[in-house]
């Protein structure tokens, strides 16, 4: 018999049972948890590897971050070293903590172009996906505070329409927004270059220069992460809603003896190992009842395959007996590479910067540039395919599955008139000091997550492989000098001076073609994972890689679903966590209609 935490109630770890067990109390998991226990008839579990944060003040403090990621509750995995970049090892940030990495991350809340979630249905296959579908959610999950006039004045601006007010997750800006008119400034810079002001990027529209919003409680002072937002409201009122902290879900247990009608294979229940070290069972109650992994984009394809589901020639040589071949499993990975150029500035900054532009391909490169850009990509897709494919684990994909995303990759960006963004900068303005971290939001390299032990705990092998193919390093290279040209326009360039701080810079290459291969030795040398990998999981049909369909299910079982990150099928323009919230409040209230439709 054993015992383990409870935030709400004392609760017997192998004696009970329950209609959903949900794995990983983060974003995705605390939505689920929140909107499935509002059906009193449903007994729901959510299993979370770390601890609660509720006191934190590292995590709470609206200015804490980036101090978070120095807490011990970041996972801080290394990824495996990157070939294509002389075998660097990159941090992978992840929390651990009942609230997952919304307690660790940088809290801008911006959610996706139009046009990328619309590419989730028509493009990607998955059926009741779209902007005008997903936007309720994004309604649903906020409760945005509206800015007072001495915000505005700072560049805090919104669209009516595009918030909701009423739901858990508080939004706004932060009342420490950063004065001295930065905002005129680049606003001006901007303008001045040809790129608008975006009064809210929220609305399906994201480029231009912006002041973003944060998920932050700007009158408490307090970060709003997913546990303070969905958890702890309701804990006290949910007698139906169990948590286990400090317990890790191993693997995924199956029914021997069952098979769905359709001849899927049945889970009964999920391996846990609690705080203690001890090996138990939590059960599902019947054969009604469902388990939900949550575990974020970097441990959900791990626990699928610890489980026996995924690709053959990965789990084969690690004796794990193959229940689903489902090669999908950790394919895919899609992440971005961010860096940074760092001015000093005459000027000393002060307060809290949330400032944001987003570039579409017209903005980085000239018209003539673009088009021979263009040319070269539609002529090699096959040949960026086959090198994709080359690379990937064995039966993991194909040429004409790569060939058919890579399509759909270059479709989004280089259309002629696209408005989707191919890159975003984050300005901060901070002492003497103005700096620019940014990335480019659809690198075509692909990457994989996989197991590399048959032991759960282990952490799994991360392989972004970030500049695979060149023209990822070409696209961040031209991206670098929009930057250097924003920084050079009137009338932010009177406001910088000429770097003396020994940062590795690119000021010598300023003036260089966007092909030279210095920019790529000093790309490949300087940038670090961007902490927004998607795609390990992801939701497409089966022939095209997919792992789970539109409504979260993984292929070839009965009750089993993952909703996280990696459920996303493609990158974004967006920062994920609004996103990560509306596909999860989506599938939560596609299960409460099948459940009340009498599932
Ligand atoms: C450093 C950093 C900064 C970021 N900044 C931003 C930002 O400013 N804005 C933004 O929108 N997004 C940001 N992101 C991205 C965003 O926060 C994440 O993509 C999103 O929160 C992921 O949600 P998730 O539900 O997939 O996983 P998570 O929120 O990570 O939840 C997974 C949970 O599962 C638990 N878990 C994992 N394995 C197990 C197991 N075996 N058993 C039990 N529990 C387990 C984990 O402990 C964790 O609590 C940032 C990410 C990072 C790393």
């Amino acid at each position: 018999m054993c015992y383990t935490k409870s935030l709400n109630k004392a609760t017997n770890l192998t004696h009970d049972t329950f209609d959903f067990i949900i794995i990983g109390g983060g974003t995705a998991g605390l939505v689920l948890a929140n909107r499935l226990s509002t059906l009193p008839s449903l007994r729901i579990a959510v299993i979370e590897a770390g601890d609660s944060v509720l006191n934190n003040s590292v995590v709470t403090d609206i200015l804490g971050f980036p101090n978070t990621i120095s807490l011990p509750i970041n996972y801080a995995y290394s990824s495996a070293p990157q070939k294509y970049t002389d075998d660097r090892v990159l941090q992978y940030s992840g929390g651990r903590a009942l609230g997952g990495t919304t307690t660790i991350n940088g809290m801008t809340y911006l959610r996706a172009e139009r046009e990328q979630i619309d590419s989730w249905g028509e493009f990607l296959g998955n059926e009741g996906w779209s902007w005008d579908e997903l936007f309720p959610y994004y309604l649903k999950q906020e409760g945005f505070e509206r800015p007072g006039q001495e915000l505005e004045d700072r560049g805090a601006a919104f669209e009516e329409g595009f918030h909701g007010e009423e739901g858990p997750v508080a939004t706004g800006f932060t009342p420490y927004l950063t004065g001295q008119d930065f905002f005129g400034v680049m606003r001006e810079t901007h303008e001045g270059v040809g790129i608008p002001w975006n009064r809210d990027a929220n609305g399906g529209r994201m480029r231009g220069f912006t002041a973003a919003t944060q998920t932050l409680n700007a009158t408490a002072l307090v970060r709003a992460d997913a546990a303070r937002s969905y958890y702890y409201p309701v804990a006290a009122e949910r007698p139906n809603l169990s948590v286990f902290l400090n317990t890790t879900a191993l693997r995924i247990v199956w029914d021997e003896e069952r098979r769905s009608s359709s001849g899927e294979v049945v889970a009964r229940g999920v391996e846990v190992e609690t705080q203690s070290g001890s090996i138990e069972v939590i059960s599902l109650s019947d054969e009604t009842g469902e388990i939900i992994s949550s575990a974020g984009s970097i441990r959900s394809p791990g626990l699928l395959e610890n489980s026996g589901v995924g690709n053959p020639s990965i789990l084969e040589p690690l004796g794990i007996t193959p229940v689903i071949d489902l090669p999908g499993v950790g394919g895919g990975l899609q992440d971005q590479p961010n860096i940074q150029i760092i001015y000093n500035s005459s000027t000393n900054w002060t307060g809290f910067p949330s400032f944001a532009t987003f570039l579409t391909a017209a903005d980085i490169f000239p018209p003539s540039d673009l088009s021979v850009l263009r040319d070269e990509i539609t002529a090699n897709i096959s040949a960026y395919a086959s090198t994709i494919v080359a690379s990937s684990p064995r039966d993991e994909t194909t040429q004409s599955i790569q060939e058919h995303l890579l399509a759909h990759h270059a479709s989004q960006i280089f259309t002629p008139n696209s408005t989707i963004p191919l890159a975003e900068i984050i300005w901060f303005p901070m002492g003497t000091l103005i700096g620019a971290a940014y990335w480019t939001l659809f690198p075509f390299s692909r990457g994989n997550i996989h197991i590399t032990s048959p032991n759960s705990t282990h952490p799994p092998a991360i392989q972004p492989n970030f500049f695979h193919l060149d023209l990822d390093t070409h696209l961040l290279a031209a991206t670098s000098k929009k930057v250097l040209a924003l920084f050079s326009s009137p009338p932010l360039s009177s406001y910088i001076t000429p770097p003396t701080t020994p940062l590795a810079s690119p000021f010598d290459i300023a003036e260089l073609g966007y092909r030279d291969p210095r920019w790529a030795t000093w790309i490949k040398g300087s940038y670090g994972s961007n902490n927004h990998p998607v795609a390990t999981c992801a939701m497409m049909p089966r022939e095209l890689n997919g792992v789970v369909d539109a409504g979260g299910r993984v292929y070839g079982v009965s009750n089993v679903r993952v909703v996280d990150a990696g459920t996303l099928p493609a990158q974004l323009s967006g920062h994920l966590s609004a996103s990560v919230y509306a596909v999860a409040e989506k599938i939560a209230d596609g299960i409460l209609g099948e459940r009340k439709g009498g599932r």
